[in-house]
Formats: structure tokens, sequence, C-alpha cells
């Protein structure tokens, strides 16, 4: 954990620099797009895209060739110079730390486009430390840019001292806005034994108990259902809970079965119900699905509703179709009705939808 004082904390990291957040603001982030600026076609997209996708995030890491980055760098200037992002975000993900890009990702992006990034996106954190170098770098950045209000960090939970770190991390600087889960370099490096990007694997598994015979001997050989777990249910509980606790924002990251939009789903549903706020979209067509998963259902939120008109003051116990209410239950249905207000501020078909809703008595 950090040493300073508290009020330390919130003083800016160089002269000139702004003043930290004290708060993180909740902006939806139900879906961060991922587009190569190097890629003139992918590229070409991205103007189109704003208004449908809560986040864009030019990617400057992994996915881009060596031989790119200088364009991907420059492809990511030209692009935010150029076009008025209106309520999506623009976030953009450096390279990391050890590589010989970083420095220059740095130093051009605070200078020529500081004022319209949101977000930085730091991959393979692992631990306070790293945090707290891009933190100093980036107040020394903006001072000199003369940029007004602080670019805020978010971390990407993918190596297992990093995973072992999550509380510091979070905790490193007024900056942390949020962290995703990285599954594809966190099982590298934990050596787990999966090569996909995310989601799960068939071979994770629990198998029903065997039948008996007559005789009361186990048929091991017999058909008998398995249940494929969910290899990143501790990690994904793990940094929820790191990030409630410090007031920052969890994501699922990369689901790279493009194809398989039921999994992708499903591994984005786990992570809504388990307090994800979104997840990263990495071809179009994950747009949708994070868009769908990541906003309160309509059904969601007619209970919830039902329940906040009949707690009244929220003291006390209620019962709604056989089900006992209390202040615990109504603070359940608050984070969604909270949710879906803010969803409605910047999606109008949601707001449509939300509006449409009769409270029930
Ligand atoms: C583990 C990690 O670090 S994950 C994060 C890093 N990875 C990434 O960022 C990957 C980003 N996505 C991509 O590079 C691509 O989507 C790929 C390689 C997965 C698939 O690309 P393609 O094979 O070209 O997909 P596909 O043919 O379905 O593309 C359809 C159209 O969508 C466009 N498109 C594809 N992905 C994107 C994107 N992320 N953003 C905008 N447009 C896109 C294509 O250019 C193509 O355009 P066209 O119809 O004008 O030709
Ligand atoms: O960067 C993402 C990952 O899964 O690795
Ligand atoms: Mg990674």
């Amino acid at each position: 954990m950090s040493h300073k004082s508290p009020k330390d904390f919130f003083r800016p990291l160089a002269v000139g620099a702004p003043a930290p957040l004290r708060e993180i603001p909740a902006r939806p982030s139900r879906a961060i797009h991922f587009f190569d600026p190097s890629n003139e076609k992918m590229a070409a997209k991205v103007p189109g895209m704003i208004g449908t996708v809560d986040v864009l995030l030019g990617n400057l890491e992994d996915a881009i060739k060596a031989d790119n980055k200088v364009a991907a760098r420059e492809g990511l200037v030209k692009i935010a110079q150029s076009t008025d992002f209106g309520p999506t975000q623009l976030w953009t993900r450096i390279n990391a730390l050890d590589s010989p890009w970083v420095l220059d990702d740095l130093t051009t992006l605070v200078p020529a486009i500081g004022d319209k990034l949101d977000v930085i996106m730091v991959p393979k954190v692992q631990g306070a430390e790293d945090i707290h170098y891009v933190d100093r770098l980036l107040a020394q950045l903006e001072a000199k840019a003369g940029i007004q209000r602080p670019i805020l960090i978010h971390a990407i939970l993918e190596t297992a001292r990093g995973v072992a770190n999550v509380e510091e991390i979070c905790g490193a600087s007024p900056r942390m806005q949020g962290l995703s889960l990285g599954p594809a370099d966190l099982a590298a490096d934990r050596k787990m034994k999966t090569t996909r990007v995310g989601g799960g694997h068939p071979g994770y598994l629990v198998r029903q108990d065997p039948p008996k015979d007559a005789d009361g001997n186990s048929q091991i050989d017999a058909q008998r259902s398995v249940f494929q777990q969910d290899l990143w249910h501790y990690t994904i509980a793990k940094m929820v809970d790191a990030c409630a606790t410090h007031g920052i924002y969890p994501y699922y990251g990369p689901f790279g079965d493009i194809a398989d939009v039921v999994a992708c789903e499903d591994q984005f549903r786990n992570a809504f119900l388990l307090g994800c706020v979104g997840t990263w979209s990495l071809h179009p067509k994950q747009i949708a699905i994070a868009n769908r998963v990541f906003s309160p259902s309509v059904e969601d939120i007619a209970h919830a509703r039902r329940v906040v008109a009949a707690m009244g003051d929220g003291t006390g116990a209620v019962m709604i179709d056989g089900k006992m209410e209390d202040d615990a239950s109504l603070k359940q249905c608050l984070v969604l009705v909270e949710l879906a207000e803010k969803l409605a501020e910047i999606d109008p078909e949601l707001k449509k939808q939300y509006d449409a809703i009769e409270v029930q008595a």
C-alpha cells in the first residue's frame, strides 16, 4: 500500500498538473472496443462507431506488429485530433512498461491528445510500483502540456504477481479507474494449460457421481452428466472485491472465439452478475452482445422498481410474490435502478424500454 498521507494522496505529483479526482466518474463503459489505429480499414470504421459503443480504445500493445508500433501511435494521434467523440470515451492501451515503445507512447500521446484521452490502459501490471511510475510520468507530461483534467489509469490483471497484489494496485493512485481481466497473458504467466483467449475449457469440469447397481457397486463407466466450470471465477471475484473496496470499476477482458457469440454472451453475463461493469469487444459483433449483457433487463428493472416502491423508507420487511424483501435486497435493487438511470442518459433505445415499465403495486 502507498505510504503517503491521505492529504498527499490527492496532491498533484508535478507542479502544474491537474488535481487528482476524489471520485472516479461512473461513466457507462459496457464495451471497451479495441481497434488497431495502424490498420486503415479498421481505423476508417471508428468515426461511424461513435455513439454505438461506450468506449473506443486505440490499441498499441499486443496484436499490433512490431513494425506497426509507430504507425499505430501516429494513427491514434491523427484519429483523436480529427474526430469529435461526442458521448463515446477515448481510451488507449499503451505498450508494456518494459517494452522499447512505452516511453514514446506516453511522451507522444499526452502532449498531442492528452485532452481527449479519458483513460490509459496499462498492461502486465505487477504491483503498485508500476502504477506509481505511470502516475508520476503522467503528472509531469500533463503539467508540461497544460492538460486540465487528469488522465485516468486502467490496469490489466494478467500476471500472477498482479493478481497477488491486486489490492495495492487498486489503491496505488487516485488515477486508478479500474481493472480488466487479461485471461490470455494471465494463463501464460500462471502456466495454466489452456490455449484459449478467455472463456471456458471442456476439460475443466465436475462429473456427476456414478449410479449404483442393485448390489451397491458404483457404475463408473455409466453415462454421467458433466458440468463445465468457469476457469476465471476466482480471479474475477477477487478483482471485483478489490475494485469495490477502492471505489473503482472491474471489467471482464477479451473473448477470443469471435465466432462463438453464444459462449461469449455467457462469459460476459457471468462477469456482469459477479459485479463487472463492462468488457472488451475485439470485433464489431461483440459490441451488441456487451451492450445487451451489461444493461439490466427490463424484467430486472421492473422488479427492482417494485421493491423500491414497496420498501418506502427502506426499513422493515415486505413480501413480494412470496419472497422476503428488506434493506439488503432494496440495496441490491438500487444497484440496478441506478445503473439503468445512468445508461438511459446515453442510450435512447434503453431509455424508451425502461420508461415503458409500469410499476406493479
Ligand atoms: C489478448 C489480447 O490482448 S486481446 C486485445 C488485442 N486484440 C485485438 O485488439 C484484436 C482486435 N480485432 C482484430 O484485430 C480483428 O477483429 C480480428 C483479427 C480478430 C478479426 O479480423 P477480420 O478477420 O478482419 O474480421 P472480419 O473479416 O470479420 O471483419 C469484418 C469487418 O470488420 C472490420 N473489423 C474487424 N475487427 C474490427 C475492430 N476491432 N474494429 C473495427 N473494425 C473491425 C474489418 O476490418 C472488416 O471490415 P470490412 O467489412 O470493411 O472488410
Ligand atoms: O490482454 C489481454 C490478455 O488476455 O492477455
Ligand atoms: Mg494481455
